[in-house]
């Protein structure tokens, strides 16, 4: 388990991170959702060792991370802007891996890159973008580490390898303790990938929810309701979040379970009534306008 407690980072006047409280279970893909410049990168870097957090503590597994030879064997990061050597090809890279962590699963390697059709030989320098995420992410996977770390590596992947990724992310969560951390700006990468999503804005955490979670507790429904008093009497009973008119249709965003709000609406004897699909926007809408943040553009 990864704990992030009251974490802060600043760059001169530039509060990268500010005051960050969140966990990071095992064994689920958890998602790190925010605009540009929301304090992603910087998060994952104080994760993985490589700058230290002016305040604060960052605990792998109970241990602290920064300047931790020992816990560094457990996590893999793929940087937004990863390095890698000119003439370095796959294998190249396997070997250099082979030797940093000692339980890189050769085999595994091999298999995956059949499965995504790249060629080990090949300079990766002749790799697209998205040939070399794919290759990041298979090292990554490759290494055995309980942690894996992934800078934006999703933006842009398509949905074809999107899905190869998340099955075989899928398949390592079942056979062994893997995490996976994924930073993205556009929630719609992450939608079908992630088990939890953290929301950072402005350096701090606006959300920590598990996805599922989100959306047993939020409901939209329609009805039909025979007369105006209902629809008052309904408005006080339940945690209405947003109510629209069309024509004679009633439509209710609510928090709660489906049973709990159908259960109230049904008691007013509606005409008709029927629980309509959210969407993953309108349940951030819904869950981040409290604190007047605009999530339309996490999901452009
Ligand atoms: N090394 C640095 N020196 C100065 N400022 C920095 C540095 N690294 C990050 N920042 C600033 O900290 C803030 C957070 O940056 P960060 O890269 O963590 O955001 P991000 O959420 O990853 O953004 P993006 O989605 O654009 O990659 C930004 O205002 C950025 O300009």
């Amino acid at each position: 388990m990864i704990e992030i407690k009251n974490c802060s980072k600043a760059f001169g006047k530039i509060q990268a991170v500010n005051k960050v409280t969140m966990d990071i279970g095992e064994r689920e893909v958890f998602g790190l959702i925010g605009s540009n410049g929301a304090g992603k990168s910087t998060l994952l870097r104080i994760m993985a060792g490589i700058i230290r957090q002016d305040r604060g503590e960052v605990l792998m597994d109970e241990e602290p991370v920064f300047e931790n030879e020992r816990i560094k064997e457990h996590f893999f990061y793929i940087p937004d802007d990863a390095y890698i050597p000119a003439n370095c090809n796959a294998l190249d890279m396997a070997e250099f891996y082979r030797c940093i962590y000692p339980g890189f699963q050769q085999a595994r390697f091999e298999t995956m890159m059949k499965q995504f059709h790249l060629d080990g030989k090949r300079k990766i320098s002749t790799f697209s973008k998205g040939m070399k995420k794919q290759l990041l992410v298979i090292l990554g996977i490759s290494t055995g580490t309980k942690y894996l770390f992934c800078d934006e590596t999703f933006d842009g992947l398509d949905p074809v390898m999107r899905q190869a990724v998340k099955s075989i992310f899928a398949s390592e969560i079942m056979s062994r303790e893997f995490t996976p951390v994924i930073a993205s700006h556009n929630l719609r990468e992450l939608e079908d990938i992630c088990d939890h999503i953290g929301l950072l804005h402005q350096g701090g955490i606006l959300l920590s929810r598990d996805l599922e979670d989100m959306k047993f507790h939020i409901h939209k429904i329609q009805c039909v309701l025979t007369d105006k008093k209902k629809e008052e009497e309904l408005k006080k009973e339940l945690e209405v979040l947003k109510t629209e008119h069309q024509g004679s249709l009633l439509l209710i965003t609510a928090r709660g379970t489906r049973r709990e709000i159908m259960e109230k609406i049904q008691a007013k004897n509606p005409l008709f009534c029927e629980v309509l699909p959210l969407t993953l926007e309108e349940i951030f809408i819904s869950e981040t306008e409290v604190a007047g943040y605009e999530v339309k553009n996490l999901f452009q």
